[in-house]
C-alpha cells in the first residue's frame, strides 16, 4: 500500500514556527500573565479596554476590506461572517464589558486613539489596500488566531475564572466556544487561500507581515500596561 504523502503543515502553524520569539512576547505578554492571577492594576485594564474598542471599528473596516478584494461569493461571505462576528459579537461584548467597568459606549467612542492602536490598525489597512487577499488575511490572523490562543491559556491557568479574578469576562468570552470557532473559520481562511496564492518565494514576505502585527500586537498590551497615549 502506497504511503500517505504527510500533509503540508497548515500556513498559520508556519507562520508561528517561522517568528517563534515575536509570537511569545505577543501571547505572554506580561498584560496577560496580570489578566490571569488579577494583579493587573485595573487602570491598566480600562485604558486597553476603551483603546481596544476604538481598534475593534478598525478592525471591522478591515474585514470590510475582505470583502471588497474577495475573488468570490464564498469568499465575500467568508469575510462577511469575520465582519458580523466582530460587530454583533465581539463589539456587543465590549458595551458590556466597558459599562461594567463604568465607561459609557457614547464616552469610549469620544476617546482619543493612542498612537498604539492607530499604529496596529492602520498597519493592518495599509496592508491590505497594497496586496491582495492573503496579505490582509495574514496581517488579520494574530489578532483573531492570538486572542484564542491566549483566551484558551488563561482559562486553564488557575485563578483565571475564580470569581475574585475582575478579568474572569474578558477570559471567559475569548475562551468561550463562539469565539474559539471564528478563529478556527480564520485559520481554514488563511489555508484555503494559501493553497491557490501561496508560493513558497512569497514565503517570507508574508511572515514579515505576521513578525510585523505580532510586534503591533505586543505594543498594544504595553501601550495598556503603560498607559500610554
Ligand atoms: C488588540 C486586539 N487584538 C485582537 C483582538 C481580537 O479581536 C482584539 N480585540 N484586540
Amino acid at each position: 500500500m502506497a504511503a500517505v504523502p504527510p500533509s503540508p503543515p497548515a500556513l498559520f502553524d508556519r507562520l508561528v514556527a517561522g517568528a517563534p520569539t515575536d509570537w511569545a512576547a505577543y501571547v505572554e505578554h506580561a498584560f496577560v500573565g496580570g489578566m490571569a492571577d488579577g494583579t493587573l492594576p485595573q487602570a491598566c485594564f480600562r485604558h486597553y479596554l476603551v483603546q481596544d474598542y476604538l481598534f475593534l471599528s478598525h478592525f471591522a473596516r478591515a474585514y470590510a476590506l475582505a470583502i471588497y478584494k474577495g475573488r468570490d461569493l464564498r469568499e465575500m461571505r467568508a469575510a462577511l461572517g469575520g465582519l458580523k462576528a466582530i460587530l454583533d459579537v465581539e463589539m456587543d461584548l465590549h458595551v458590556s464589558l466597558c459599562a461594567g467597568w463604568g465607561l459609557p459606549a457614547d464616552e469610549v467612542e469620544q476617546a482619543a486613539e493612542a498612537k498604539a492602536t492607530m499604529a496596529y490598525t492602520r498597519y493592518v489597512l495599509e496592508t491590505g489596500l497594497r496586496g491582495d487577499l492573503l496579505d490582509l488575511h495574514v496581517a488579520l490572523s494574530p489578532c483573531v488566531i492570538g486572542y484564542a490562543e491566549i483566551g484558551r491559556r488563561l482559562s486553564a491557568l488557575p485563578g483565571a475564572l475564580d470569581a475574585a479574578n475582575p478579568y474572569r469576562a474578558w477570559t471567559a468570552e475569548y475562551a468561550g466556544e463562539p469565539y474559539q470557532a471564528v478563529a478556527r473559520a480564520a485559520r481554514d481562511t488563511l489555508d484555503r487561500l494559501a493553497a491557490d496564492m501561496m508560493t513558497e518565494a512569497r514565503f517570507p514576505r508574508l511572515l514579515t507581515i505576521f513578525r510585523q502585527a505580532c510586534r503591533l500586537e505586543a505594543d498594544f498590551w504595553q501601550m495598556g500596561m503603560t498607559l500610554a497615549e
